[in-house]
């Protein structure tokens, strides 16, 4: 990585202001998915670390949030400015330990860094309530007051924004935050707290920890009785253990987990604009993310046009290294990865898929695969039941809205689904009827501060971003006065 602001390049945990070391002295090393070459050896901190953070953060609380919002939020958009100064810094390590090319990685810092932007604009607008007397000498008060200290555990697949779109609000209201980052990227995070310390963050409101034990390092969040929240983005069987860790006392849960975004696109579709959109959902960080479309499922009519058109768009793409001009998809982010990518495709076309374009690795090596489009999906396919989490799209053919609806909601989770439409009457019927916390018509990308993520059923509990996203960091208390 050639970081012009080499000092973005952190590889100690961010405790109480002071870069540490592990206690043992332990590293863990940080590798690059395009190559395998070793990128850092970063600091591998463990419970006893996590657990003096958690108790400079509960000290350093009280003051942070006993500073007007007016100033909270100065030092939050200092950060966010700093952010943007070195998106490209940011971008280059991103793209170094997890491989989305350099022009994703540019505009996940940029979307990042907008949760910071609104979040500092929402800190002076945390309003209470004045409600009428219930007897003629009580008068009541509400107060919204941040909850306390914070844990956060993200994933590898957007290092800088899962982090920000979780801490932003949290900081925004008076909260301090103990991060605890992906053990295969905790580059971004520990960059991210090099420029809050120089946004002027006071020393212990925002932590970061690095450490490969993710297990021990959660237990200490979960089971810590100065941390009042944990917010995690992640898959639903590690949300199921920290819900279950948290159960013991009571510990609020923000939980972002795992999707399988069904994708419809009907006959009165315009089929271009949903080729698109299904290259943006389908194929967006190799097809890493939560919101990718998981299942397309084609109204009969167009099902043949649309597979040829989304086929002839996938052969434009190009498979390399991050950092390379012009490439669309980068690495998958390890062997698992690769793995389950290879499961689902062995399932579907031994129970019958068809693959029109791709199936196989380009010969780079590594975990690199190309981008892929099948036909023939049936409900019975793990495709149809797991998140590929990889570029395969699986195209499944319905002749009714009704079985549609019906094929697309047959699944525990709901987190994002699709569809395309230019009929009003039937934007409103699927719109209302899909079981999912986000969903997009003719559009294949649903991501913005502004509106509020997340998911029901078992892709999780609560809302990021917007109004609303700082409902998970504040608690709710009213003051009733008598004597009056
Ligand atoms: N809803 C969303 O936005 C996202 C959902 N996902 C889902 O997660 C799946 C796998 O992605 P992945 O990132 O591996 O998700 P994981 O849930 O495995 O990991 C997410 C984070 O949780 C940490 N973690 C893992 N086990 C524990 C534990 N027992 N206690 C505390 N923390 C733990 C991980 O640490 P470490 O990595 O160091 O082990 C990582 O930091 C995807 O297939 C997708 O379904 C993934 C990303 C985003
Ligand atoms: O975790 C993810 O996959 C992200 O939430 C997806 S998005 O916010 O970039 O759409």
């Amino acid at each position: 990585m050639d970081l012009k602001n080499k000092a973005l390049f952190a590889t100690q945990s961010l405790i109480g202001g002071t870069w540490s070391d592990a206690d043992s002295g332990a590293t863990f090393a940080v590798t690059n998915p395009a190559n395998g070459d070793v990128v850092a050896e970063v600091a591998d901190c463990g419970r006893a670390e996590v657990a003096r953070a958690v108790d400079i953060a509960y000290d350093a609380q009280k003051g942070w949030a006993a500073m007007l919002a007016s100033e909270r939020q100065k030092v939050l958009m200092r950060w966010h400015d700093l952010i943007i100064a070195n998106a490209d810094d940011l971008a280059a390590i991103i793209t170094a330990e997890m491989g989305k090319p350099l022009a994703e990685a540019k505009g996940e810092v940029v979307y990042g860094a907008s949760f910071i932007e609104w979040f500092a604009h929402e800190a002076p607008r945390i309003y209470g309530d004045t409600i009428p007397q219930h007897q003629a000498d009580k008068r009541i008060v509400v107060l919204k007051q941040p909850i306390g200290v914070v844990g956060s555990i993200t994933p590898w697949n957007f290092p800088v924004a899962m982090i920000t779109r979780k801490v932003a609000p949290a900081l925004a209201v008076g909260c301090s935050v103990v991060a605890r980052p992906a053990e295969l990227t905790p580059l971004s995070a520990t960059a991210l707290a090099v420029l809050a310390k120089e946004a002027g963050f006071p020393d212990g409101v925002f932590n970061v920890v690095t450490g490969a034990d993710a297990s021990e390092m959660g237990k200490e969040l979960c089971e810590n009785q100065k941390v009042r929240k944990i917010t995690f983005t992640g898959s639903t069987r590690v949300g199921r253990i920290l819900m279950k860790q948290c159960a013991e006392d009571i510990t609020k849960v923000s939980l972002e987990l795992g999707g399988n975004a069904p994708f419809l696109v009907f006959d009165d579709a315009d089929i271009d604009a949903a080729v698109e959109g299904a290259i943006i959902s389908k194929y967006r960080n190799a097809g890493q993310t939560c919101v990718c479309a998981n299942r397309i499922y084609v109204q009969a009519g167009v099902y043949d046009a649309f597979a040829e058109k989304l086929a002839a768009k996938v052969s434009e793409m190009k498979v390399g290294p991050g950092t390379e001009e012009g490439v669309n998809i980068g690495p998958l982010i390890s062997e698992p990865a690769l793995k389950k990518v290879r499961e689902h495709l062995e399932d579907a076309t031994a129970k019958g898929a068809e693959i029109l374009i791709g199936g196989t690795q380009p010969n780079l090596g590594g975990t690199f695969f190309n981008p892929t489009v099948m036909t023939g999906a049936t409900q019975d396919m793990l495709i149809a039941r797991e998140e590929t989490f990889g570029p395969v799209a699986g195209l499944f053919k319905f002749e009714t809205e009704d079985e549609a609806v019906a094929m697309a909601n047959d699944t525990e989770f709901g987190l994002a689904a699709y569809f395309y439409t230019r009929d009003l009457g039937r934007s409103w019927r699927v719109g209302e009827a899909l079981e999912y916390g986000i969903v997009g018509l003719n559009t294949g990308l649903i991501s913005t501060q502004v509106a509020p993520f997340g998911g029901v059923k078992q892709s999780g509990i609560g809302r990021e971003g917007s109004k609303y996203g700082t409902d998970d960091f504040l608690e709710i208390k009213y003051l009733c006065m008598g004597g009056v």
